[in-house]
């Protein structure tokens, strides 16, 4: 797997801030597989996280970014698949902490709820982010085992 390949996909809502966080991404050097929407024509927001989690089930991605109106309903989607670890955040603490303790694969962002730039920094934070393992390993072994 190619961890610097970032999955992206967003809703209607989440179309502007996710072409402006996948230009930050290219910017950084990542390299993004962009699933969609491609216009703020309305869509429906499980059609995009389940597509987001496929690809990261699938290994085409590591890591993954999905945006919506609030991030509640393309995460739920997302994490509907036992690959997917998706975390909502609204500020830089929880970005750092959903991948030290939670080991968190896909972060996800409400673009009606959150500035361009708390954005973009909760995003680079979640990629420069290590998971801490130790006792998390222990818990995040049992999220995978609890089916
Ligand atoms: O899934 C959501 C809520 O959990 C997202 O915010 C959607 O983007 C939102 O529901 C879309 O609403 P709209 O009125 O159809 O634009």
């Amino acid at each position: 797997m190619n961890p610097n390949v970032v999955a992206v996909a967003s809703d209607h809502a989440g179309f502007a801030l996710k072409t402006l966080l996948a230009d930050e991404l290219r910017a950084l050097g990542y390299q993004v597989l962009d699933l969609g929407t491609d216009s703020g024509e309305s869509v429906d927001y499980p059609d995009f996280g389940r597509a987001l989690a496929e690809t990261i089930a699938a290994g085409r991605a590591e890591r993954g970014l999905v945006v919506c109106g609030t991030g509640i309903g393309i995460s739920i989607a997302a994490n509907r698949n036992p690959a997917v670890r998706a975390a909502l955040c609204h500020d830089t603490t929880s970005a750092r902490l959903c991948r030290e303790h939670n080991d968190a694969n896909v972060l996800a962002l409400g673009a009606r709820l959150i500035g361009d730039e708390v954005a973009k920094d909760c995003l680079r934070v979640f990629l420069g982010t290590a998971f801490a393992g130790g006792r998390h390993q222990r818990r995040v072994d049992k999220l995978g085992a609890a089916v």
